[in-house]
């Protein structure tokens, strides 16, 4: 067999992996693809092959897996078992990159304790990022791990992008207003060349709408501008994240309902958001399947809220030429992309209801100002892609690395 990448996105509830074999001429073919979901919860591991078949559909009790550790070691045994040889690599995603990691990296130890100095900044995601790097780099410390960054793609924002309005002083220490998803908004633009070529070079806002929303304006398929910022709290509302709030809410809490910083934490991370608005769940299926009067107030509000930052990428980028809707949600739900682009039809925007309904690549109708797609992401092979890279940098000798 050709040597192969491991992709690991290592979620908060759910471990996703990919396998690509790297065939001649570097490219990437894809071998499985699948995920341990329900970590803590109801524990599924399954993956399909290249084929699309059934490699894996395995279930534990919560007793067997509990934690993120453990569904790794069970990875671990089916992979063994089904790959057999190891991979050459491992790629990683890792959500904070902090102000000094704007590329993908080769890790070492002194690296992950670097990386480790952000999980106040990524609660939800940083350490279960680098649960598994720490692992491998223990159990087979010659395994080469790459951390691919969430935050890289946007490093390059402006300075005036970059900042809040506090004392310099903390913009110095690294209070920046970074954003995220930086790897799927890569992978989008690199996309859109080859699926919408009229609006590639021009003036394009992507919507990632998956379990964390963001949003990120494209010009030129550079990133400049993003609805999230210094942590993965900002911008949309998201399935149990609030999104953008007052930090006087967050001091009201405190100083009115005697919560602590732990609190006020797990509250905003867990308890808030499409969650918390409707008290009914934070998945859209649900929301979208409800007749509860909630469930349509929380997704009125979900499009609400897109639909303004939407306006404000617009302003950013100096007018707006194409939407692009990803992710979980923006690949799956046409009532959302509707509710969104009704909201934003003073742009111009109109959407083919027919193209919408069916999940089509194009979706806006011919009358429309702005080119509105859906373009499914890939985080992983984005990923496998930058590790590719790494590699084959590290192989090189010394005198021929760029
Ligand atoms: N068919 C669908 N219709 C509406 N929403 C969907 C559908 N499938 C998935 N979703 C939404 O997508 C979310 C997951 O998106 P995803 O991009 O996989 O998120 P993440 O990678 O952050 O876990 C789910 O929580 C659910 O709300
Ligand atoms: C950064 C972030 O919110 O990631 P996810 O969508 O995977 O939760
Ligand atoms: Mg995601």
């Amino acid at each position: 067999m050709a040597d192969t990448i491991l992709v690991i996105n290592a979620g908060s509830s759910s471990i996703k992996f990919q396998l690509f074999a790297i065939e001649p001429g570097e490219q990437l073919d894809r071998r499985l693809k699948g995920q341990i979901e329900g970590i803590g919860t109801r524990p599924r591991l399954f993956a399909n092959d290249a084929n699309g078949e059934c490699a894996v559909d395995q279930s534990w009790t919560t007793d067997e897996v509990s934690e993120l550790h453990q569904a790794l070691e069970k990875l671990v045994v089916f992979l063994r078992e089904y790959v057999g040889s190891l991979p050459v690599a491992i790629g990683h995603r890792v959500v904070h990159g902090g102000p000094e990691f704007i590329e993908p990296t080769l890790v070492n130890s002194w690296i992950l304790d670097h990386l480790l100095r952000f999980v106040p900044l990524a609660p939800l995601h940083q350490p279960n990022n680098l649960a598994p790097i720490r692992i491998v780099l223990e159990r087979l410390p010659h395994l080469l791990q790459v951390a691919c960054f969430d935050t890289a793609f946007h490093r390059h924002h402006s300075e005036i992008a970059d900042r809040y309005a506090i004392p310099d002083r903390f913009y110095r220490e690294g209070v920046r207003r970074y954003g995220f998803h930086g790897l799927s908004y890569e992978y989008i633009a690199l996309r859109l060349p080859l699926v919408a070529p009229e609006i590639a070079d021009d003036r394009v806002v992507v919507a990632h709408l998956g379990s964390g929303a963001s949003m990120c304006a494209l010009k030129g398929g550079k990133s400049i501008e993003s609805s999230m910022g210094f942590t993965a709290l900002d911008g949309l509302p998201m399935g149990t994240r609030p999104g953008q709030i007052d930090a006087g809410v967050v001091l009201y809490l405190m100083n009115e309902k005697g919560m602590t910083v732990k609190d006020v934490e797990h509250f905003l991370y867990h308890d808030c958001g499409l969650k918390g608005l409707s008290g009914i769940s934070n998945d859209v299926r649900d929301l979208l399947t409800s007749v509860d009067p909630k469930a349509k107030m929380a997704l009125d509000y979900f499009a609400y809220r897109i639909a303004l930052f939407g306006g404000m990428l617009a302003t950013a980028l100096g007018g707006i030429d194409g939407l692009v809707f990803t992710a979980g949600i923006g690949e799956n739900a046409p009532t959302i992309r509707q509710a969104v682009a009704d909201r934003m039809s003073c742009f111009g925007i109109k959407l083919s209801e027919v193209a919408n309904a069916k999940n089509e690549l194009c979706i806006s109708s011919e009358s429309s100002r702005v080119t509105c797609y859906v373009v499914p992401t890939d985080e992983e092979l984005m990923i496998a892609r930058h590790t590719l890279q790494v590699l084959q940098k590290h192989e090189m000798p010394e005198e021929r690395r760029a």
